[in-house]
C-alpha cells in the first residue's frame, strides 16, 4: 500500500512514522519545500525532538509524491485543510481512501473538516476522519494509543483501521463521522478552558467538574447537529477530553494556562508557537451553538474571554452561581 502523509507538523510527522512502521510505502508531504529537504537530511523534525525518522520514511515537498497514492491522510491545520483538499484534487481516484486528522471547524462556514474535503475534492472517494486520545509526541516513540476511524462506509473505516493498527496503535471504527469530528473540535475549547482554570490556581476538583459538565455541553450540540451520543462518551470524545485537559503536551491546554496567569490571548498563543485550534474553534461553536439554540454557558464563557475580552475571575463567578440544576435531567450523555 502507498500511503501520502500531507503536513509535516508533529502529527503528520508522528502518524507517517506508524503507517512506515506497519510497512507501508510512506511518503510525507511538508508545505514547506525547505523544512521537507531538511527533514530529509537530518531525519528528525525540530518539533518530535530527539525522535530519528526512519530512512524508508520518503520526505519531500512535492506534490507528485501523491501518483498512485492508496491512502491519503491530511494532516494540515483546520485552516489549511481546504487549500490541502483543493490541491490534492487532481491526484485521487475513486478508490483512493482520504483520511483526515484535523480537529477543527471552518471559519465563516462552520463546516467539518470532513465536509470540507468531500467539497474540495468533489465526492471522489471516501473520506475517514481518524481521531482521538493521541498526542504527537508520545505516538512518536511508541506509546501505546487508541483512535477511532470513522466514516458511514464501513469498508473504508475498516481499510483504515487495518492500515494503522499494530502493538501500539489501536483503531477502533466508528460509523458516527459527525460525532467524531465534533468531539474533536469541541474539546479543544474545554482544554483551553481547563487551561484557563489552572493558570487561576484553581486544581483537580475545578478542572474535573469543568470537564465533566463540558461534556455534557458538547453532547447537546453533538446531538443536535446529527452526532450518536455514545460517540461523546468514547475516544474521540471523552477520551480526548482527558488527554487535551490534563497533558502539558496540549498546546490548547497550555494556552490557556497562560491566558489564566494573565496573559493577553494573542500573545499566550504566539508563546504556544503552535496551532491552537481551540481559540479558533470556540468562535464556531459559539456561532452553532446559538443558531441551534443549544445552551453551553462554559464555551460561551470561554468564547467570551477569547473574543470580548471579558475577565477570567467574572465568568468563573458567573458559571458557579448560575441557576440551580438537577443532574440527571439535564445531562443527556450520563
Ligand atoms: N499534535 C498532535 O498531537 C495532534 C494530535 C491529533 C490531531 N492533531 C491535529 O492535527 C492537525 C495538525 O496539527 P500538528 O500538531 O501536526 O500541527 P503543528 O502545529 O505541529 O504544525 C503545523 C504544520 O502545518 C504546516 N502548515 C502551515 N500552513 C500550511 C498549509 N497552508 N498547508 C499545509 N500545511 C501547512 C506547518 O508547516 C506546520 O508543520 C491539527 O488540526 C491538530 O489539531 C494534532
Ligand atoms: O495539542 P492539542 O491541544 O491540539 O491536542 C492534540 C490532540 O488533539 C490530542 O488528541
Amino acid at each position: 500500500m502507498k500511503a501520502v502523509v500531507l503536513g509535516s507538523g508533529g502529527w503528520g510527522t508522528a502518524l507517517s512514522m506508524v503507517l512506515r512502521d506497519n510497512g507501508h510505502e510512506t511518503w510525507l508531504w511538508s508545505h514547506h519545500p525547505d523544512k521537507a529537504a531538511q527533514m530529509a537530511a537530518e531525519r528528525e523534525n525540530p518539533l518530535l525532538k530527539g525522535v530519528r525518522l526512519p530512512e524508508e520514511l520518503q520526505i519531500t515537498g512535492d506534490l507528485n509524491c501523491l501518483e498512485e497514492a492508496d491512502m491519503v491522510v491530511c494532516a494540515a491545520p483546520s485552516f489549511a485543510v481546504r487549500e490541502t483538499g483543493r490541491k490534492i484534487a487532481p491526484y485521487l481516484r475513486p478508490e483512493s481512501v482520504l483520511v483526515s486528522v484535523s480537529k477543527g471547524i471552518e471559519r465563516d462556514t462552520n463546516l467539518r473538516m470532513s465536509e470540507i474535503l468531500r467539497q474540495e475534492t468533489h465526492n471522489v472517494c471516501q473520506v475517514v476522519s481518524l481521531s482521538g486520545p493521541s498526542h504527537a509526541e508520545e505516538v512518536a516513540i511508541q506509546m501505546p494509543t487508541g483512535c477511532v476511524a470513522a466514516c458511514p462506509d464501513r469498508t473504508a473505516a475498516r481499510f483504515v483501521q487495518d492500515a494503522f493498527m499494530n502493538d501500539y496503535f489501536r483503531v477502533y471504527t466508528s460509523y458516527d463521522i459527525v460525532g467524531v469530528e465534533l468531539a474533536a473540535a469541541m474539546k479543544n475549547v474545554v482544554a483551553l478552558s481547563c487551561g484557563i482554570c489552572a493558570g487561576l490556581g484553581f486544581q483537580d476538583n475545578t478542572k474535573a467538574l469543568l470537564m465533566t459538565r463540558a461534556m455534557a455541553e458538547l453532547t447537546r450540540l453533538g446531538e443536535q447537529l446529527g452526532g450518536t451520543r455514545r460517540t461523546f462518551g468514547g475516544l474521540a470524545g471523552m477520551g480526548d477530553l482527558i488527554v487535551t485537559c490534563t497533558s502539558m503536551h496540549s498546546r490548547n491546554n497550555r494556552a490557556g494556562i497562560l491566558i489564566g496567569q494573565g496573559k493577553a490571548v494573542q500573545e499566550a498563543m504566539e508563546e504556544v508557537g503552535a496551532v491552537v485550534e481551540g481559540y479558533y474553534a470556540a468562535e464556531s461553536i459559539h456561532q452553532l451553538a446559538e443558531r441551534e439554540g443549544v445552551e453551553m454557558p462554559i464555551c460561551r464563557c470561554t468564547y467570551e474571554v477569547l473574543y470580548e475580552g471579558k475577565h477570567v475571575r467574572d465568568v468563573v463567578s458567573e458559571l458557579m452561581t448560575r441557576a440551580k440544576k438537577d443532574e440527571l435531567l439535564e445531562t443527556a450523555w450520563l
